[in-house]
């Protein structure tokens, strides 16, 4: 089959907007191209990876693909309004190029190689070879068309925070967990339940065959739903949420009902512009902020609830 690549680049605030559009309009496997992402992952800073013959590019590109058949033109059409209305206060630019499937599902995987997090968490591709290292925590994931691969500077945030908070035995709750990589890490962390919760069933899906893969499913329940409704969980010690910071903020009365008095918020998907937002929102309804930790653009934050909540 013959896919047309459609390719939005955008200021890297926007590129979850871009991604959930695409998703929106069921557009398969969106994919994030982020020049700082890539270098990163590589291990060596743009430049270099340029001279290796990699082209980067300058700003984050969001990629969806459709399928090159009669409903194409009308589709494309749509696609063009909808970024123009989602857009109109930000620069952007699309291109379309026609590629192979087998181009597609390559073309990505070869940036997707087994990334070390904190101290002992290894994220690892389901198709690449790794051989651990005593006391290595592994997670080993397949994203498909859903986000968490480990690559983000968001996710790497989130896997730092939760290696140091769990010690065994807590109920986490995973909100937006994509391929369900933080639910996942939780529960191979030690956590003694976790529910993990997404609104869209394509990530329900992957993350669910991503916790049979990491043979976690007697502990890891993934439901779909929205933000913290229907998991049926009254008191939870860890909540973490990776999404973006108006979802955050919307969050945060829940989580505040949610959260044991002794339990901790982790928050992140929060671009640095953001920050301020959020955390008067978490300030406002009595969350204690305890640590801010940064990368590039990205910030994530961990609160507990304080006096009064
Ligand atoms: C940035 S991805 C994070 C994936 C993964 N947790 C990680 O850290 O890599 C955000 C996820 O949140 C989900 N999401 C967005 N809004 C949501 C909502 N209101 N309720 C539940 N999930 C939501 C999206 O579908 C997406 O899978």
């Amino acid at each position: 089959m013959r896919w047309l690549e459609v390719a939005v680049s955008v200021h890297p605030e926007w590129v979850e907007a871009v991604s959930n559009l695409f998703w929106e309009l069921g557009t398969g496997g969106v994919v994030v191209e982020d020049p700082a992402i890539i270098s990163l992952y590589l291990q060596r800073p743009a430049d270099q990876v340029a001279m290796d013959g990699l082209r980067l590019p300058a700003e984050p590109v969001v990629k969806a693909y459709l399928p090159v058949d009669e409903e194409l033109a009308g589709r494309l059409a749509g696609l063009r309004e909808s970024l123009a209305a989602l857009l109109e206060e930000t620069s952007w630019r699309m291109s379309t190029r026609e590629m192979e499937e087998e181009d597609w599902a390559n073309a990505w995987k070869a940036y997707y190689r087994p990334v070390q997090v904190g101290e002992r968490l290894v994220v690892k591709p389901s198709w690449e070879e790794y051989r651990p290292r005593p006391g290595q925590v592994i997670c080993e994931l397949d994203p498909g068309m859903a986000f968490g691969c480990g690559t983000h500077a968001t996710t790497r945030l989130c896997l730092t925070m939760l290696e140091e908070v769990i010690r065994g035995g807590e109920m986490v709750v995973d909100v937006g967990t994509g391929s369900g990589i933080l639910a996942i890490t939780a529960a191979l962390l030690g956590a003694g339940r976790v529910v993990a919760v997404d609104r869209d069933p394509v990530a329900v899906a992957t993350a669910r065959q991503n916790v049979e893969r990491n043979r976690v499913g007697d502990r890891v329940e993934v439901r779909q739903g929205d933000l913290l409704q229907g998991t049926g969980i009254p008191v939870a010690d860890v909540i973490v949420a990776n999404i973006v910071a108006d979802v955050i903020i919307a969050l945060i009365p829940a989580v505040v009902r949610m959260l044991n008095p002794k339990g901790l918020f982790i928050a992140s998907g929060v671009i640095r512009e953001r920050e301020k937002g959020v955390r008067r929102e978490m300030v406002l309804r009595g969350l204690e902020i305890r640590e801010e930790r940064a990368e590039g653009e990205w910030i994530a934050l961990m609160a507990a609830r304080g006096w009064g909540t």
